[in-house]
C-alpha cells in the first residue's frame, strides 16, 4: 500500500471505500469520550470522509491528514468551502472553517504538530495497511499524538487466509500489540456484519466482524 497504490486509486475512482453516511459506531460511542467542544480530532487517512463534518458538528475542530489532493479538494468542495492553503515541510495544509487537512504522509507527522489534538478518530486508516506498514503507523503517526489523547479505532476481523486486503483484518491481539504499551485499549462493541458484505461474501470468506476500541493515551512521563 505505497503511495501510487492510493493515488490511483483516487484518480481512477475506485473509492469503494468511502462512505455516504456517517460511520455508524462514531455516532454510537463519541460521546462517552467525553471530549469537550472546541478540541481538536485527528483524523488519519481522512479520504473526503463525512465524518470530519460530523465531528465538526458536534463543535470539534478536525485535523486531517490525506495523501490524495483529489480527496481533500473533493472534501472542501463537498462542504461549500474554499480552504486557504500553506506549504510546510509535511505537505500542503488546507484550512476552512473548523477543518484543516495536510495533504501529505501521515507516517511524516511530529508531535508538535499534533499537539493540540485531543481526541483521534481511525476508521478504515489502520486497516487499509499492510501487517509491517501498521506497526510504522502505529509506531510514528499515533506515537506522535499527546497523554491524554483519547479516540476510537474501528477495525475488521476475518480470517485473512480467505481475502487479501485492503481492507486488512487486525485481530484484538494486534491492537493489544500495537498499542497496549502507550495506551489503554478497551474493546466496546464487536458485530458480525458478513451478511451486508457482498464482496466478502462472494470472496468466500466465512465469518466478518467489526470491532470499537476506545483508547486512551497514557500521560508522557
Ligand atoms: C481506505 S481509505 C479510508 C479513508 C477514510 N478514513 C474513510 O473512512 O473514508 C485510506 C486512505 O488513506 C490514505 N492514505 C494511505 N496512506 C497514507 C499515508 N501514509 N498518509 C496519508 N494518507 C494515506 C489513502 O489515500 C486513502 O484515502
Amino acid at each position: 500500500m505505497e503511495p501510487g497504490f492510493w493515488h490511483e486509486r483516487w484518480r481512477e475512482g475506485r473509492i469503494g471505500f468511502h462512505q455516504a453516511s456517517v460511520t455508524p459506531q462514531l455516532e454510537r460511542h463519541w460521546d462517552a469520550l467525553g471530549l469537550p467542544a472546541g478540541s481538536t480530532v485527528f483524523v488519519p487517512l481522512c479520504g473526503k470522509s463525512l465524518d470530519m463534518r460530523w465531528l465538526a458538528d458536534r463543535g470539534h475542530r478536525v485535523l486531517g491528514v490525506e495523501l490524495s489532493d483529489i480527496a481533500v479538494r473533493d472534501f472542501f468542495a463537498g462542504q461549500g468551502l474554499v480552504p486557504s492553503l500553506q506549504e510546510t515541510v509535511f505537505g500542503v495544509h488546507h484550512a476552512a472553517g473548523p477543518f484543516e487537512i495536510i495533504v501529505g504522509d501521515a507516517f511524516a507527522l511530529d508531535r508538535e504538530t499534533l499537539a493540540d489534538c485531543a481526541g483521534v478518530f481511525d476508521r478504515a486508516a489502520l486497516i487499509a495497511l499492510p501487517p509491517d506498514m501498521r506497526r510504522r503507523y502505529a509506531a510514528t503517526t499515533w506515537a506522535a499524538l499527546p497523554g491524554g489523547c483519547r479516540g476510537l479505532l474501528v477495525t475488521l476481523e476475518y480470517p485473512q487466509t480467505e481475502k487479501a486486503g485492503p481492507p486488512f483484518a487486525v485481530e484484538a491481539a494486534e491492537v493489544e500489540a500495537l498499542f497496549g504499551g502507550d495506551w489503554s485499549p478497551v474493546l466496546l462493541e464487536r458485530a458480525d456484519i458478513l451478511p451486508a458484505e457482498p464482496r466478502f461474501i462472494d470472496a468466500g470468506v466465512s465469518s466478518l466482524t467489526t470491532s470499537v476500541w476506545r483508547l486512551e493515551r497514557h500521560p508522557r512521563p
